[in-house]
């Protein structure tokens, strides 16, 4: 279905800027960011010289992803430490920033532990800000290996249910590099399929309303000179009637106890169209996003986002332009929009999850703990 021009690889030069930087004096303190909300078109960076601007950064999806948030939670919580303020508040402020993410309020509070455990020892308020500092940059270093595993995990079992190969896979929203310290969670995956000669066409959903996957997917195919279309997240039924999707691979944001998987909007009815048209749905996703604290997928708190970013075309984001500058309305003025941020795929509908610690088939959730335990992640209660 694609042809060859749209399949050849765009090729576009490395950005110089990191995703997440710690910034040290005269610069710093400060958390520096890859301002997601300009891309593709601008690469800007994004300082966050305080808790309330990371938190600000964090609502307007300037930094997101279920990873790279956790990141983003850790080295917030350091930042507060640096500049002597209420750590166990600043993780609580960064935790509640976004709701559904899990990654968030771990990053947050592992680090707030570390720095608690530090005072706890008597050390004095600078040795404590170190620690919590090198927590963070510890989580930092952890989802990058994580996510070399994960692509590995992942593209030997693509191996396994595609024995055919070159393969032609489907992805919504961003996991990539963008949403990791690594190159990310479904998108790595993906990735290394296209290293091995074994990716024959990425299909991107665009991720509507905020279009994470037309912005930054096709922006990250593109570097990495992947073969990929961008399509309407509601061409992808045809898609699969027309048998050009062997595979859905996505990410996740919370995946419950009973394997019940929270990510993007617009996951779910890929699921059920993979389930339909007998194609694998697999969910790649750290250990550091199994809670076992949620039971099932009724009792993820799912964000609800506001209702303009349906009826108003606004980009750069909201976070560089806001609506007055440069929204075009895409519904009548006063119309009322459902936004929710993410959905809930039911674990019958998901072939297997793929984590850092091994790939389980998640339809009564067994085994999840079972990967959990032999995380090396830190277990926060
Ligand atoms: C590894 S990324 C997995 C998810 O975090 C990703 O698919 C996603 O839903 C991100 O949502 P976003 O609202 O852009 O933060």
């Amino acid at each position: 279905m694609a042809d060859q021009d749209a399949r050849s690889p765009v090729g576009i030069e490395p950005p110089a800027l990191s995703v997440l930087r710690w910034a040290e004096p005269p610069e710093g303190p400060a958390v520096v960011l890859l301002d997601q909300t300009r891309l593709p078109s601008q690469e800007v960076e994004l300082v966050c010289a305080d808790v309330p601007a990371l938190v600000r950064a964090i609502r307007t999806l300037a930094v997101r992803g279920a990873p790279l948030l956790g990141i983003a939670g850790g080295y917030g919580v350091a930042l507060a430490a640096a500049r002597g303020e209420d750590v166990a508040r600043a993780a609580e402020l960064l935790a509640g920033a976004r709701p559904t993410a899990v990654n968030l309020g771990y990053g947050a509070r592992r680090v707030a532990e570390a720095y608690r455990c530090a005072e706890e020892k008597r050390a004095g308020r600078g040795q404590a800000a170190s620690a919590a500092l090198a927590e963070a940059r510890a989580l930092h270093r952890e989802d990058a290996a994580a996510s070399a595993r994960m692509a590995r995990y992942g593209l030997d079992l693509l191996a396994e249910l595609l024995p055919d190969g070159p393969h032609r896979l489907l992805t919504h929203c961003n996991t990539g590099a963008l949403v990791s310290g690594g190159e990310g969670t479904a998108f790595a995956v993906a990735l290394r399929a296209h290293r091995k000669g074994r990716l024959r066409q990425l299909w991107v959903d665009e991720t509507r309303p905020l279009l994470q996957g037309a912005r930054l997917t096709a922006y990250e195919a593109a570097r990495n000179g992947l073969p990929f279309q961008v399509l309407t997240d509601s061409a992808a039924g045809s898609l699969f009637a027309a048998g050009e999707v062997d595979a859905v691979l996505i990410g996740a944001d919370r995946i419950a106890a009973d394997g019940s998987v929270a990510n993007k909007v617009g996951s779910y009815p890929l699921a059920v169209l993979a389930k339909y048209h007998h194609v694998p749905f697999v969910v790649v996703a750290p250990t550091s996003t199994v809670d076992l604290g949620t039971p099932d997928g009724a009792a993820v708190v799912v964000e609800q986002r506001s209702g303009s970013e349906v009826t108003e075309f606004t980009f750069p984001g909201p976070a560089s332009a806001g609506a007055e500058a440069g929204a075009s309305a895409s519904a009548p003025v006063g119309a009322q929009a459902y936004n929710p941020a993410f959905d809930i795929t039911p674990p019958e509908l998901v072939t297997a999850i793929v984590t850092e610690e091994g790939v389980i088939s998640p339809v009564t959730g067994v085994g999840l703990a079972e990967l959990c335990a032999r995380s090396s992640q830190v277990t926060i209660s």
